[in-house]
């Protein structure tokens, strides 16, 4: 299967703690990977990295590669800003701009240079539909999208990140701040957008991961411990302290 990713012994230093060490993995194109592990593991660290979001950090430092399609995203050649449009990203807190519906999808297409109001127009609906949200406002596209509940404010998210085309999405804990109501639309979702995306997710629930994910990362300290397909995680782990974490019984 092809990789997205292939991460080559990555590690990640603030100052002289270690948030990452000698991670090594090939991520799936159209599949969902879960990154799980306890507080601290460096699940965020590791997820930020692959959209260089992690350099933003002082005095962090980065060693290893991350190859995205073949290419090295840390060679000085590439652009971040390119990157990320290409590597979307959804946080923990649903962080939707204080602009109206319609603003808040238009924002990144305008930002890389579309202009086009038919165009735009068309690019704000269909990503509002691939974030089953497009029914719940298509009244109200004029709104402030901080009118919406917290679950619709993430599937605005969702479709905010959508909206630049990226190939993959990227999930950090995007269900921790919601109801288990809303919490099951966003995981019925990133399901759904393994379709057209490969779905990357943080998440410290370990069900959600072996509801929604195709394989699953278990990271501890730092290090990443097991990395397989979900079933063989959850039904038989190769090593004691997956199967310890994945039964409650460290972490
Ligand atoms: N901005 C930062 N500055 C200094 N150290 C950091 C920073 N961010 C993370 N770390 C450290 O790196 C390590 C990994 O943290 P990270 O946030 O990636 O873990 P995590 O598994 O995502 O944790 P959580 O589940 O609590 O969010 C931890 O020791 C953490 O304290």
């Amino acid at each position: 299967m092809k990789p997205v990713f292939d991460v080559r012994n990555l590690s990640v230093y603030y100052g002289n703690k270690v948030g990452i060490k000698s991670v090594s993995m090939q991520i799936y194109k159209n599949r969902v990977t879960a990154i799980i592990g306890p507080s601290g593991c460096g699940k965020s660290t590791f997820l930020r990295t692959l959209n260089r979001l992690v350099e933003l950090v002082d005095g962090v430092r980065v060693e290893g590669e991350v190859l995205f399609e073949g290419k090295n995203i840390y060679d000085r050649d590439v652009d971040p800003v390119e990157l990320r449009r290409k590597i979307g990203m959804v946080f923990q807190h649903p962080n939707p701009f204080p602009k109206s519906i319609f603003d808040n999808v238009a924002y990144g297409p305008r930002v890389h240079g579309i202009r086009d109001k038919e165009r735009l127009r068309e690019i704000v609906e269909q990503s509002l539909k691939r974030a089953a949200l497009w029914d719940e406002v298509k009244d109200r596209l004029n709104d402030s999208a901080l009118g919406l509940s917290g679950g619709q404010q993430q599937r605005l998210c969702i479709a905010r990140a959508i909206a630049t085309n990226p190939e993959v999405i990227l999930f950090d804990e995007p269900t921790s701040a919601l109801d288990p109501i809303a919490s099951a639309k966003i995981e019925e979702l990133m399901v759904e957008l393994k379709k057209n995306y490969t779905v990357i997710v943080v998440t410290h629930n370990i069900q959600q991961a072996a509801r929604i994910s195709d394989y699953t990362a278990f990271f501890w300290m730092g290090e990443l411990i097991e990395y397989d397909r979900t079933e063989k995680i959850f039904e038989n782990p190769e090593n004691e302290l997956t199967e310890r974490y994945i039964t409650g019984r460290v972490g």
